[in-house]
C-alpha cells in the first residue's frame, strides 16, 4: 500500500534532497523533526493513524509555521504531544527515583565515613566493610530481582526496593553502634540490587518506541543527579561534627518514601501483564499510558511476539538455562553483561573518588575545599549526562557508545601520562629523622614511593618555586589525615606552609592529570554511563527480560566492587600511571567489543529487538546497515504522517 502526501504534507523526499547529507542533518540540528521509527509497516500504520486521529491543532500550529525550520519544529512538538501523554513522563519520573537512590546511597557514603571513622573509632576493615557490603549485597539481591521480577511484576519491585531504602535509611540514621550500621548498609545494598534492575526495565516496557532511548538514560541522569546531591550533602553536613552522618545516610529516606507512595498508585508493566494472561488489565494499561491512542496495534504486537516466544523457546528448565541454549538470548546476555563488566572497567568509579585527590594535587590541599570540588566533579558527571540524553535518540545508542568509549581510553591515557610526568619529577626526600616507629617511611628516598606505601605520608613545606624541608612520615593510626608524629601531626593544612600529602605528591604536571579528568567525565558520562542500562533494558525477549537484566545488573555491581577494592593495591603495585593505562587498555577492548557486537536498537520496538541477535554474535555491528530498511516519518501541516523510505521512495 502506498501511502500518499496529502497536499499540506511536507514532502520528505524533497527536504531530505534539500538537507544532503540527512543523518548529519539530524543529529547536528536537534530541532530537525525527522523521527525515525521502525521499519514494520504494520508499527507505522499505527502510528500514521494514531496521529491522524488528533489532527486538528496540529493544522493550526502548522499553519502558523512559515518557514521551513518551523514547520520542522512544529512537526516535532506536535508530534510528541500527540503521542506522548504526560503520564509516560510521571511514570519515567517516579521510576528514576530508583536512580537517585541508586547515586546517594553510593555516594554519600565517603563523605559519612570522615565522620564516622572519628566518632565510632572505626578501624580501616569496618570502614571498608560498611563502603562495600552495600555494594556486595546489591550484586547478590539483583539475582534475586530477577526471580522476583517475573514472579510479582515490576511494579511490586519497585515498591520493594523502595521499602528497603527507606527500611536502611532509618536504621543507618538511628544506628547506636557499628553493627547496626552493617545491618543498615546491608538493608540499603537490598534495595540498590532490586531497584537497579527493576527500573530500566519498567521505563523501556512504559514508555513509546522513539522516547524509550531518552526515558530510561534519563534513569541514569538520576543516578549522577542522587551522586550530585550526596556530594553536596556530604559538604554541608561535615561542619556538623557530632551526628552529621546521621542526617547524610539518613536523608535518603525522603526520595525513598516519595517513590513508595507514589508507586502505591502506578500501573503494572502492561508486557509483565500481558505476559501472565492478565490481558484486561494489560489493555486497561495501556490505554491509560497511551493517551489518546490506538492501542490495539501495540497489544497485538506484544500478544504475538510473546506467543510466537512461548513456541520458539518454550524449552524446559530455568529461565537463565534456556537463554544459554537459545543462541539470540545468549548473545544479548554476552552484550548485556559485557557492557555493564565494561562500563565498570573503564574506572568510573575509581576516577570519581580519586577526583578529590587529583584536585588536591591541583594544590587545593584544604580539605573542606576539596570535598566541595567533589561536587564539582559530579556536577560535571550529571552535566554531561544530560548531554546523553539528548544525543541517545539522536545519534543512536551504538554510536553513542563507541564514539564515548574511545574518548574514554584516550583521556584515560591522558590521566596517565599526567601521572607518569608527576612520578617521574617527583620531589626528593630532604629530612630523614632516625629513631622513629615506622623506620619503613623514612627510607624512602622520593615522594612518589613514600605516596605508594598506605603506612606513609609525605611532609613538606614549598614557597613558589620548589619543595624544600621534606620528609616520609608514617600515619597517625589508622587515619591518614595526618602523620604520626613531628611536624605534620596536628592537621592536614599547617600554617607555617608546611603540608601533609597522604595520597598524592606536589607537581607542575597537575594541570595534564586536571584537563584528563574533565576530558574523561566529558566522554564517558554522554555514553558508557548510561547506555550499558538502556540497552539492557532493551535487548532481551519478554521471557529473559528480567534474568537478563538481572544478570547483567550483578555483573555491573561486582565489577564495580573489584574495581574499586583493587585500586590502591594496583597503585601500589602499577604505580597510578601504571593504573591508569591499564584502565585505557581495558577501554580500547571495550571498545572492540562493542564495535563487533552492540547492534544498534534505536527506533525499534522491544519486541523487534530480538531479530538483531539471530545472526552471528559478532556481526551484529553490521547492523548500522539496518538503518537504510528504516523509515521516517514526518506530520506538518495537514494530518497525515507522509512516509518515506532512505531512498526517498514511499513506503509500501
Ligand atoms: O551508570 C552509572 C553512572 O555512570 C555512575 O556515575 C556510576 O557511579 C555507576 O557505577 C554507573 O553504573
Amino acid at each position: 500500500m502506498s501511502r500518499k502526501a496529502s497536499d499540506h504534507d511536507y514532502n520528505l523526499r524533497s527536504m531530505t534532497n534539500l538537507m544532503g547529507d540527512r543523518w548529519k542533518k539530524v543529529s547536528d540540528d536537534g530541532e530537525r523533526s525527522l523521527i525515525k521509527a521502525a521499519s514494520s509497516s504494520s508499527s507505522i500504520s499505527s502510528q500514521a493513524a494514531a496521529a491522524s486521529s488528533s489532527s486538528s491543532s496540529s493544522a493550526a500550529a502548522a499553519a502558523a509555521a512559515s518557514s521551513t525550520g518551523d514547520l520542522e519544529r512544529a512537526a516535532r512538538k506536535q508530534f510528541q504531544q500527540d503521542v506522548t501523554p504526560a503520564f509516560v513522563y510521571v511514570l519515567a519520573a517516579f521510576s528514576a527515583l530508583g536512580g537517585f537512590l541508586f547515586g546517594y546511597d553510593t555516594g554519600v557514603v565517603s563523605g559519612a565515613m570522615l565522620l564516622l571513622k572519628r566518632e565510632m573509632r572505626l578501624s580501616a576493615l569496618w570502614q571498608e566493610l560498611l563502603v562495600s557490603s552495600a555494594v556486595a549485597a546489591a550484586a547478590l539481591s539483583a539475582q534475586a530481582g530477577g526471580f522476583l521480577n517475573g514472579l510479582f511484576g515490576r511494579r511490586v519491585c519497585i515498591l520493594l526496593a523502595s521499602f528497603l531504602f527507606s527500611a536502611g535509611g532509618v536504621v543507618l540514621s538511628a544506628a547506636p553502634n557499628r553493627e547496626t550500621l552493617l545491618v543498615g548498609r546491608l538493608v540499603v545494598g537490598l534495595g540498590l540490587g532490586i531497584g537497579s534492575m527493576t527500573v530500566p526495565v519498567y521505563i523501556a516496557e512504559t514508555s513509546p518506541t522513539q522516547l524509550r532511548g531518552q526515558l530510561v538514560t534519563v534513569n541514569t541522569l538520576f543516578i549522577t543527579a542522587g551522586q550530585l546531591v550526596a556530594s553536596i550533602i556530604d559538604g554541608a553536613f561535615s561542619y556538623l561534627q557530632h551526628n552529621g552522618w546521621r542526617y547524610m545516610l539518613g536523608l535518603s529516606v525522603v526520595p525513598a518514601v516519595l517513590q513508595f507512595l507514589g508507586f502505591l498508585f502506578l500501573p503494572e508493566s502492561p508486557r509483565w501483564l500481558i505476559q501472565k494472561g492478565l490481558t484486561q488489565k494489560a489493555r486497561r494499561v495501556l490505554s491509560q499510558i497511551r493517551g489518546n491512542q490506538n492501542i490495539d496495534e501495540e497489544y497485538d504486537s506484544i500478544k504475538n511476539s510473546i506467543e510466537e516466544e512461548e513456541k520458539d523457546c518454550g524449552g524446559e528448565g530455568p529461565v537463565i538455562w534456556r537463554m544459554l541454549t537459545y543462541p539470540p538470548a545468549r548473545r544479548a546476555l554476552i552484550v548485556g553483561c559485557g557492557l555493564q563488566m565494561f562500563q565498570q572497567l573503564s574506572g568510573i568509579n575509581t576516577v570519581m573518588y580519586y577526583s578529590a585527590t587529583i584536585l588536591q594535587m591541583s594544590g587545593i590541599r584544604d580539605d573542606k575545599l576539596a570535598i566541595w570540588l567533589v561536587a564539582v566533579t559530579a556536577f560535571t558527571n550529571f552535566l554531561f549526562t544530560l548531554l546523553g540524553v539528548w544525543l541517545v535518540e539522536r545519534v543512536g545508542r551504538r554510536r553513542l557508545t563507541l564514539g564515548s568509549i574511545v574518548g574514554t581510553s584516550l583521556s584515560l591515557c591522558l590521566l596517565a601520562v599526567g601521572f607518569l610526568l608527576s612520578a617521574q619529577h617527583s620531589p626528593p626526600v630532604t629530612l630523614h629523622p632516625s629513631g622513629t616507629s615506622n623506620a619503613t617511611c623514612t627510607t624512602y628516598l622520593s615522594c612518589e614511593p613514600c605516596m605508594l606505601d598506605p603506612g606513609c605520608g609525605f611532609c613538606y613545606r614549598e614557597n613558589s618555586t620548589a619543595v624544600f624541608a621534606s620528609s616520609c612520615e608514617p600515619i597517625n593510626g589508622a587515619s591518614t589525615d595526618r602523620a604520626a608524629w613531628g611536624r605534620c601531626s596536628n592537621t592536614t593544612v599547617m600554617r607555617d606552609h608546611t603540608y601533609w600529602a597522604y595520597n598524592f605528591c606536589p607537581t607542575s604536571y597537575y594541570w595534564i592529570v586536571l584537563l584528563g579528568l574533565v576530558l574523561y567525565l566529558a566522554c564517558f558520562a554522554p555514553g558508557m554511563g548510561p547506555m550499558p542500562w538502556t540497552v539492557n533494558s532493551e535487548i532481551y525477549p519478554l521471557w529473559a527480560r528480567s534474568t537478563g537484566n538481572a544478570c547483567s545488573a550483578g555483573v555491573n555491581w561486582t565489577f564495580n566492587i573489584l574495581v574499586s577494592l583493587t585500586f590502591l593495591h594496583l597503585a601500589q603495585y602499577l604505580t597510578y600511571y601504571g593504573a591508569f593505562f591499564l584502565y585505557s587498555s581495558l577501554a580500547m577492548l571495550g571498545f572492540i567489543f562493542i564495535y563487533g557486537c552492540l547492534p544498534e536498537t534505536k527506533g525499534r520496538r522491544l519486541e523487534e529487538v530480538e531479530s538483531l541477535f539471530e545472526g552471528n554474535l559478532c556481526s551484529c555491528g553490521a547492523s548500522d546497515s539496518d538503518e537504510g530498511r528504516q523509515v521516517e516519518y514526518i506530520r506538518v501541516k495537514g494530518s497525515n504522517y507522509h512516509l518515506s523510505d532512505n531512498d526517498g521512495s514511499d513506503v509500501e
